[in-house]
């Protein structure tokens, strides 16, 4: 096959003669306005437009994510459109705050048309079309450059005419602002595009500083890179006269896959305002992202304005429901996937950030920096229990995340690299996710930990009862039944272990003296069955319980109820005289207890368990 050759078919952009640009080096530092299009441009390019029950699901859910601007309709398109309009306004729907705008094109009938819908409203914006650009001109209009201007100033005159009629108390009083949309703009040669909308200012003849005209420069296909449509925005601005009495409005489509970029850089070239879509529906590849936007500019530090997206999944539920179409995984913000990490490095770093951001909180420091999440989830209403996902891309990190999550324990580091090859084992001969629960009941069944009660997930050891007493001088022992109690009089030389302990089925009745409570256990068990085992490592903690709408790390178990955990490392004694014992194979356990000796005791016998060691019984059951 030879490379793919564009040859002579596809013209490049013309660049924007401008060399004194200032828009590289501004930084936005404030939200635009913001208006939906959802209704209109998203409506008309969906495979079936929407039925009024989902224009008034949508609309609400405009009015609530804090829209001050929404396009409702293009009202002479269609009895819904119409009907719609109509159903809002009789019923009181549009906050008084609220300018609820209307399309037409630049037709006199449907310009009527469109001024019968919005009778009675409050505020409306009348927002009119043509096309600009050489190929609509000679293609679609056969239109000379002249007869576009005098296309959009007749009809902009009879949008005045019918703005003063419908002003007027008796027909309704409404409040209007004018929006005029040299359609294709992007592709309109620069002059032009500022000599037709000096015309349409001038056949409106009301723009002031305080009811502005909105000129929308649509990228109504974008054909160019964004620092394009960036050069003519500050073009425009710097050559439009009166720019006080113009609001600059971006409309970028998404055909090269940057209309978020060259909305933002066209705010920084001078833009006011947004028109966009929410997930970025409309035609073709869609409308610029406005919820995109709104939290780009939100994890900068910048409040987008009036917009709360902090229940980004009923956002989602909304549109993808009333568009019927899927939000992509990947969507910005928004889909399943955008706070997952499944791969070990990029757990590892997440599970250390939050443990370095739960200090900086308890330091009154509430910066976020987390690594692999620009924004908290937590803003947008989501838990972090998506945060983490473990596969076979996954490490040590990620599944001790999970386990600290899941059971609020933290598992020492080797313990860690332990417990990973159990799960590793299991995701790579799977070749699936290892969920929360698949790792939990792994962990519980590994370290025999669930349902002790009933038995059930015992291991091959397991504690009955224990206690202990002190062994002043060999030979002469003081029972102290209160498990552990220190005797208080006398310096103990040794811990004596009595207890009933569960071996394969049965119960013995054991006893054995060490240093501590561990040893002495040890001990018991070496005479008893002939198992010769060390602790290597030994640490305990308090239980944590997050819960998942907390920040990992952030909420300690306190109180009467609170748990204690303990882990375990046993290595074999003989196989430590051997190697030495820093290279003796580990066995890990895990024991949980209100008390923290018996959370001790369990440890070692849930270590036990997985011990591998030839054995014989002398106790007897
Ligand atoms: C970039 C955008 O998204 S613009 C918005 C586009 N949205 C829509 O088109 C959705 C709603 N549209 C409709 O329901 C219909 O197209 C209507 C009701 C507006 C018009 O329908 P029809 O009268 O059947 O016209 P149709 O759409 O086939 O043709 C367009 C005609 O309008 C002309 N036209 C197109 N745009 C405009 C405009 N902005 N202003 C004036 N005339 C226009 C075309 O040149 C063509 O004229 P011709 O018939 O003399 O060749
Ligand atoms: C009507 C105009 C603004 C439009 O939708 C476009 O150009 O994309």
């Amino acid at each position: 096959m030879p490379p793919m050759d564009p040859g002579t078919k596809y013209k490049p952009y013309t660049p924007v003669d401008l060399p004194n640009r200032t828009w590289p080096t501004k930084v936005q530092k404030s939200s635009p306005i913001w208006a939906s299009v959802d209704l209109r441009d998203g409506n008309q390019a969906l495979i079936n437009p929407m039925t009024g029950e989902q224009k008034l699901k949508f609309y609400q859910k405009l009015v609530q994510v804090g829209f001050k601007e929404i396009e409702v309709s293009f009202p002479s398109a269609s009895d819904t459109d119409f009907g719609f309009v109509r159903h809002i306004i009789e019923n009181n729907m549009i906050p008084d705050d609220v300018w609820i705008q209307v399309l037409t094109p630049a037709r006199e009938e449907l310009i009527r048309r469109t001024f019968e819908a919005i009778k009675g409203a409050k505020n409306v914006i009348l927002h009119m079309y043509n096309a600009s650009s050489p190929l609509f001109r000679n293609v679609v209009f056969n239109n000379s450059q002249d007869q576009t201007i005098e296309l959009a100033v007749r009809h902009t005159k009879i949008v005045r005419e019918l703005v003063d009629e419908y002003s007027k108390p008796e027909n309704g009083g409404t409040n209007f602002k004018y929006e005029y949309s040299p359609e294709t703009f992007t592709q309109t040669e620069m002059d032009f595009a500022v000599r037709l909308c000096e015309e349409v200012r001038r056949a409106w003849g009301k723009a002031s500083v305080d009811n502005r005209i909105i000129f929308n420069l649509p990228a109504t296909v974008e054909v160019g890179p964004p620092n394009h449509y960036a050069d003519q925005i500050e073009w425009f601005c710097n050559n439009i006269t009166k720019r006080e009495e113009i609001i600059v409005s971006l409309h970028p489509h998404n055909d090269r896959g940057c209309a978020v970029a060259a909305t933002e850089l066209g705010l920084l070239a001078g833009g006011d305002r947004v028109e966009g879509c929410l997930l970025g529906n409309g035609e073709r590849t869609g409308n610029v992202d406005i919820v995109t936007l709104a939290l780009n500019l939100f994890c900068q530090g910048i409040a987008p304005g009036p917009l709360d997206m902090s229940d980004i999944q009923s956002i989602v539920d909304v549109v993808s429901g009333c568009n019927d179409i899927p939000v992509h995984p990947r969507h910005p913000y928004a889909g399943d996937l955008v706070f997952t990490a499944f791969s070990g490095s990029h757990q590892d770093a997440i599970k250390k950030g939050f443990a370095a951001q739960a200090q900086r909180i308890a330091n009154g420091d509430d910066t976020w920096e987390i690594p692999y999440l620009p924004i908290d989830p937590a803003d947008l209403g989501c838990t972090y229990e998506a945060v983490i996902r473990v596969n076979s891309q996954s490490g040590k990190g990620g599944v001790a995340y999970l386990v600290a999550q899941s059971l609020g324990l933290d598992l020492p580091r080797r313990m860690q690299v332990a417990f990973y090859q159990v799960v590793q084992e299991v995701a790579d001969r799977t070749g699936k996710e290892m969920t929360t629960d698949d790792i939990t009941r792994i962990f519980n069944n590994t370290y025999h930990l669930a349902s002790t009660e009933s038995g059930k997930n015992e291991g091959r050891f397991a504690l009955r009862s224990y206690s202990f007493s002190d062994d002043v001088a060999a030979g002469a022992e003081e029972e102290d039944e209160d498990s552990g109690a220190a005797n208080g009089h006398q310096t103990p030389r040794y811990r004596r272990f009595t207890g009933k302990v569960v071996k394969d089925g049965k119960v013995y009745e054991l006893s054995g003296k060490g240093n501590g409570a561990l040893s002495a256990l040890l001990d018991a068990v070496e005479s008893s069955f002939g198992i010769k085992a060390n602790v290597r490592e030994y640490t305990e903690h308090a239980i944590k319980r997050s819960g998942s709408s907390s920040a990992p790390g952030q909420s300690v178990g306190q109180g009467s109820k609170a748990q204690a955990a303990s882990f375990v490392e046993l290595v074999n004694v003989e196989e430590s005289e051997k190697v030495g014992t820093k290279k003796a194979t580990g066995f890990w356990g895990v024991g949980i207890d209100v008390d923290i000796t018996a959370s001790g005791l369990k440890a070692v016998l849930s270590a036990l368990s997985n011990f591998d060691q030839p054995e014989h019984v002398n106790g007897s059951a």
